[in-house]
């Protein structure tokens, strides 16, 4: 329950600061020829290059010790063990246990072994999902099922949409999955158009069944059922929840059998493993639901147990903190260079972002540092020619890591291999830059004049030294993936840890919807907003006014 600035190692690491500002990357590599092998590490699948950094072996021992001293090691058995780690909801946090329970027999939390629900939610979801795709499910006119539309928002949404979309090329070809997550209108009605109100099954994702986007749009592709063919009494064939408020679930008009539990100890933006990821299952099958969660286990057990030397979430989460508190690094970018996980960086912003993203330490006091980065990114290569000019040349540091698979589940002409070598250029680019020398002589080469090159080449410096994580797999797969996204909830966790907040409450976001619904009420009544601030005042007038 303390500030990281109390920390011994702290201290030390600013100083080790001063000494590493005159050394550049490249240098470290000449001075030793096996920085490459020995900043290079494996688990669950993935190798994570961490070599382009701007860190030498007393960095990483210091970083090393930074987590030893924020008490690391007992966070980490705190977690595992179902310690109420989460202090500000009193609740243990548990997503490690959604993947654990192929490979453990027990753990006990509060004196109930949670892994005997999770196997049975899990059973729960194989019946599910095997109905639907052997076409035993049948809607209320007696047809099969071609088409699940998942209704959910945060991490009812993004985690499962993301997973959905990284294994396409797993994806069954008998029912389409379908996500709506936003309460703009659009969102939905461009959906239902292409539906068939016989053959579509609702999935409501809502742990609390009581999120405003979710609810409405859930009640407005139930009056679209009904103003469709159907009826009250048939609502439970083609509507499903996963909540844990069974009784506002019943409500609504699922069957009770079709309302998959969800449990106090998982975070909305760690519950893609749990019967969130439902969406996921039905995608791609239960075997590969299955697969995707012993990856995510096998991360789990790379994290419980590998030295923090070799920890790939220890390693990149200290890495990170040492660029966000000694250098002053704003945002974090995650560039994955395949085209199935384009959406990944949205998922883990929300992850890290609504995890770390706070400004009081555990025991209440305000922090003295820098928490949780803007974390932001998309694919490569797409993102060169969008945003990398500012990597290159902007003004601020921007650690980044990119995610790469060795081989693609579409190979075409050279295309993989180009794919591969923007990936590892790019991050050579961020560490060499390019001189004004060189500027100059490739302008000379190229035939400019001397004024030219006079005038051209300090536009084409590119000071370099930019750091960077390569992580690279041999393919994206349920297991990669899942361990994957495990590497990044446990990095999550590792920083969380080192600046003494609690990542897994999230009170900054109860605002916004208290607010949200009193501005509602001003929109759609004559109420007196004299009260309110002039801007929103004019605002709500000029709805108003819209709508007249
Ligand atoms: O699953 P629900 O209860 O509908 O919550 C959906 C989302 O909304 C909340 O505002 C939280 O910020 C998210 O962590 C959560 O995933």
């Amino acid at each position: 329950m303390r500030s990281p600035t109390e920390l011994t190692t702290w201290k030390k690491l600013a100083d080790h600061q001063q000494e590493m500002n005159s050394i550049e990357m490249k240098s470290l590599f000449e001075a030793d020829p096996k920085r490459a092998e020995k900043y290079t590490t494996h688990a669950a699948g993935w190798t994570l290059d961490y070599a382009k950094n701007r860190a030498n072996e007393k960095t990483l021992s210091l970083l090393t010790d930074l987590v030893k001293e924020a008490g690391l090691e007992d966070t980490i058995k705190g977690m595992f063990s179902g310690a109420h780690i989460n202090n500000t909801e009193d609740r243990s946090v548990l997503h490690i246990a959604l993947r654990a329970s192929q490979a453990q027999e027990s753990l006990m939390v509060d004196g109930v072994n949670v892994l005997e629900e999770v196997r049975a939610t899990l059973k729960q979801m194989e019946k599910f999902v095997a109905q639907l795709h052997s076409g035993e499910w049948k809607g209320h006119t007696g047809k099969t099922i071609t088409d699940v539309v998942s209704i959910g928002i945060g991490g009812s949404y993004l985690g499962p949409k993301v997973v959905a979309e990284a294994l396409t090329p797993y994806k069954k070809d008998d029912i389409k999955v379908h996500f709506v997550a936003n309460i703009d209108g659009s969102d939905i009605t461009g959906k239902l158009k292409q539906l068939n109100p016989e053959t579509t099954v609702f999935v409501i994702s809502s742990k609390t069944f009581g999120t405003l986007e979710t609810l409405s749009n859930a009640n407005a592709a139930r009056d679209w059922f009904l103003s469709h063919g159907g009826s009250e009494a048939s609502v439970s064939k083609h509507f499903a929840a996963v909540s844990s408020n069974v009784k506002k679930a019943v409500a609504f008009g699922m069957a009770k059998e079709n309302i998959f539990p969800m449990w106090d100890w998982v975070g909305g933006r760690y519950s893609l493993w749990s019967a969130i990821g439902l969406p996921v299952a039905i995608a791609v099958g239960m075997d590969n639901f299955y697969e995707l969660l012993d990856g995510a286990h096998q991360m789990d057990e790379h994290f419980r147990t590998a030295p923090f030397e070799e920890n790939l979430p220890v390693i990149m989460g200290a890495l990170g903190v040492w660029y966000i508190n000694f250098h002053n690094a704003q945002t974090h970018a995650l560039i994955p260079y395949d085209h199935y996980l384009r959406a990944m960086p949205a998922h883990i912003q929300q992850l890290d972002m609504e995890s770390n993203g706070k400004a009081n330490l555990l025991n209440g006091d305000g922090v003295e540092t820098d928490t949780g980065p803007i974390i932001w990114g998309g694919a490569g290569t797409n993102g060169q020619h969008a945003y990398h000019q500012l990597l290159h040349q902007g003004t601020r540091l921007v650690p980044v890591d990119f995610i790469a698979p060795l081989a693609s589940h579409n190979p075409i002409g050279e295309h993989h291999t180009q794919l591969f070598a923007n990936c590892l250029s790019q991050s050579q680019a961020l560490m060499v830059g390019k001189t004004l020398e060189q500027a100059e002589q490739e302008l000379r080469d190229a035939g400019a004049t001397t004024d030219q090159v006079a005038k051209i080449a300090p536009h084409k410096v590119i000071k370099g030294n930019r750091p960077s994580n390569t992580l690279l797999t041999d393919k994206m797969t349920p297991a990669t993936v899942g361990a994957l996204i495990a590497l990044y909830e446990h990095r999550t966790f590792v920083q969380g840890t080192i600046w003494g907040i609690n990542s897994f409450d999230q009170w900054g976001v109860e605002l916004g919807k208290v607010l949200g619904t009193d501005i509602f009420n001003r929109l759609v009544s004559d109420s007196d907003n004299s009260a309110l601030d002039a801007s929103t005042q004019a605002l709500i007038k000029a709805f108003k006014k819209a709508q007249a």
